[in-house]
């Protein structure tokens, strides 16, 4: 498949066909005859459970291995859909689905897509928070790659381990900075799962070019280290050149096993590791940092789209962060780049326009000496301000950011002050999961008195003030990051650059219509993103073909169409 041989689905090599097939052109599960079909059934890949016809029970050695009864993939669905809303527990509904993606891979992708908005925040933010801090105990089948300090020196035969040869995209965590969480060590598994999950459905990635991994260098999580169900190793973490080393053949065994395109995504690292990671691996690898790039890209969306509501460029603006991290710093270089772009301004100028609040205040000129490189360029001349409320005050901006990962930093206190300055504040709060938020959609819109523009890394229940009801949105990277890598691999685009995050929040922006608007949006909803996903893989895609940095050739005519022709349907097979 390489040199450019792209079939449909974006080149992964289609091992069984699956497909090339359309629903009536049969494919076969399986290339070595076998004397009983038991083990199609047990292959989640494979496996149709009640929707085996009589043909295929006669043809795959099914019969007596399943009631007499023949499902359609929709009445499946159906019956699994009413199961879960038995669940009153957000947790078991997870357990649930997990099951079900072990026993069913494609009915659980046919639900999470057709019911992506009901099913978004149980296999991911806020519930796959929970079931990481307790994944020791919910623990079934292991899920994904582990790569701990014990494999040093054999990671290229860990990732031989793995049965899919194909892969193209790869999430990596080492669990330090779960969500908002913290320090979750090797249960922290449940993330990269998760975003995978959400590269298939949203993204039309196919699920055997997935593959989630976690990287074990212990954890400093006191609670689990004397946890008795904790899966990872039982050590304080190891950090310098240690982790270093680890990192480093980690990185070459994947490069070395799966070439030069698979996209590696950093998810959930700490902030010391991801700057790291990426400056170190970006120009020698295809690596893109969720956190700091896919949430950066995801925020300018929001701006981008808010402007029609708020009036004026973006350089008119004066953006407070709270929270001087990846998210905080990312968002804040990205939307300077923006401003170059659009004024032609340096950007060191544009940086001038936002300002960054950390644990210690206001970051100004005075502080730069201590602060941790990735502040050091928003540390602007000021008289120092130490909290946050005085900090609006001072610095007076139309936009406030939560990226802190604290919550309930936006107090009634803080709103008020921004409500005083401006008609329309907009107010994100980024932290995750719900737990961690600045601020509710309740408390925005209450307090704000129905003024506020609203948007969160998790999702809230749309709110009822007098008499109109508001629809927060929801400013995830998971807008992002599916359709992202969609564009990556249908270009076979060979390096991520900043340019094509830009792309990727003006496809984004654009998919905001008026009726958005009106119910106080400034994201398109969920229920959309396979289209939205489409459009911006199709303007990333574009962006790489531009750059030179396209390696599939010649260009598609029409990106849109093409990057909807590469997604994986989660409908049945015909087995022949
Ligand atoms: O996973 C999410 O919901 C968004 C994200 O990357 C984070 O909070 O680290
Ligand atoms: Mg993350």
């Amino acid at each position: 498949m390489d040199g450019g041989d792209y079939s449909v689905a974006g080149g992964v090599e289609d091992v069984y066909g699956e497909d090339a097939a359309s629903m009536d052109q049969p494919v076969t599960p399986w290339t070595v005859s076998v004397a009983s079909g038991y083990s199609l059934m047990r292959d989640p890949r494979h496996n149709k459970g009640l929707a085996f016809t009589e043909k295929e029970r006669d043809a795959h050695y099914l019969r007596g291995l399943l009631p007499p009864v023949v499902l359609t993939q929709e009445l499946q669905e159906k019956k699994l859909m009413h199961n879960l809303r038995q669940y009153q527990v957000p947790l078991q509904r997870y357990m649930a689905l997990m099951d079900l993606q072990e026993r069913n891979e494609r009915l659980f992708y046919k639900l999470l897509v057709d019911n992506v908005e009901e099913l978004l925040p149980v296999v991911y933010t806020p519930t796959v928070g929970e079931a990481c801090q307790k994944y020791g105990s919910i623990f079934r089948r292991p899920q994904g790659l582990y790569v701990s300090l014990k494999e040093k020196g054999k990671i290229l035969e860990v990732l031989k381990n793995w049965p899919q040869r194909s892969v193209q995209v790869i999430v990596v965590t080492d669990g330090e900075r779960i969500l908002g969480l913290g320090d979750l060590g090797c249960q922290g598994m449940g993330i990269p799962v998760g975003k995978l999950s959400l590269y298939t459905a949203l993204g039309g990635v196919r699920p055997s070019a997935c593959l989630p991994i976690t990287i074990d260098v212990g954890t400093n999580n006191e609670k689990l280290l004397n946890d008795e169900f904790y899966i990872g190793l039982r050590q304080r973490r190891a950090t310098g050149q240690e982790y270093a080393e680890l990192l480093h053949e980690f990185m070459s065994a994947v490069k070395q096993n799966y070439g030069e395109k698979v996209l590696i995504q950093f998810e959930d690292f700490a902030n010391h590791n991801a700057f790291e990671l990426l400056a170190r691996y970006s120009s020698s690898h295809l690596v893109f940092n969720d956190d700091i790039q896919g949430t950066a890209s995801v925020v300018l969306a929001g701006l981008l789209a808010a402007l029609r509501l708020l009036g004026g460029t973006l350089a008119d603006h004066r953006f407070l962060f709270l929270g001087a991290g990846e998210a905080g710093t990312g968002i804040a270089e990205l939307i300077a780049l923006e401003m170059s772009k659009q004024t032609g301004n340096p950007i060191e100028e544009n940086r001038k326009k936002i300002w960054l609040v950390d644990s210690r205040g206001l970051i100004v000129d005075s502080r730069k000496e201590s602060l941790q490189h990735f502040k050091k360029p928003w540390a602007h001349e000021h008289e120092p301000v130490k909290e946050l409320v005085d900090a609006v005050k001072a610095i007076k901006p139309t936009v406030l950011i939560g990226t802190s990962g604290v919550g309930k930093q936006f107090t009634k206190e803080v709103v008020e002050a921004m409500a005083a300055l401006n008609e329309k504040p907009l107010i994100m709060a980024l932290s995750n999961p719900t737990s961690q938020a600045e601020w509710t959609a309740e408390e925005a819109y209450t307090w704000s008195e129905g003024r506020a523009i609203f948007a969160s890394g998790s999702p809230f229940d749309p709110f009822e003030y007098d008499g109109k009801v508001f629809v927060p949105g929801q400013a995830n990277n998971a807008y992002i990051f599916p359709g992202f890598g969609l564009g990556v691999i249908i270009s076979g685009a060979i390096r991520v650059h900043d340019d094509m995050l830009l792309a990727a929040s003006e496809a984004l922006a654009l998919q905001v219509t008026e009726e958005h608007y009106e119910k106080g949006l400034i994201y398109p909803p969920f229920s959309d993103i396979r289209k939205i996903s489409a459009n911006i893989a199709a303007k990333v895609a574009a962006k790489a073909y531009e750059l030179g940095l396209a390696s599939h050739l010649p260009q598609p005519k029409d990106l849109v169409k093409y990057a909807e022709s590469c997604m994986y349907s989660p409908k049945y097979r015909t087995y022949r």
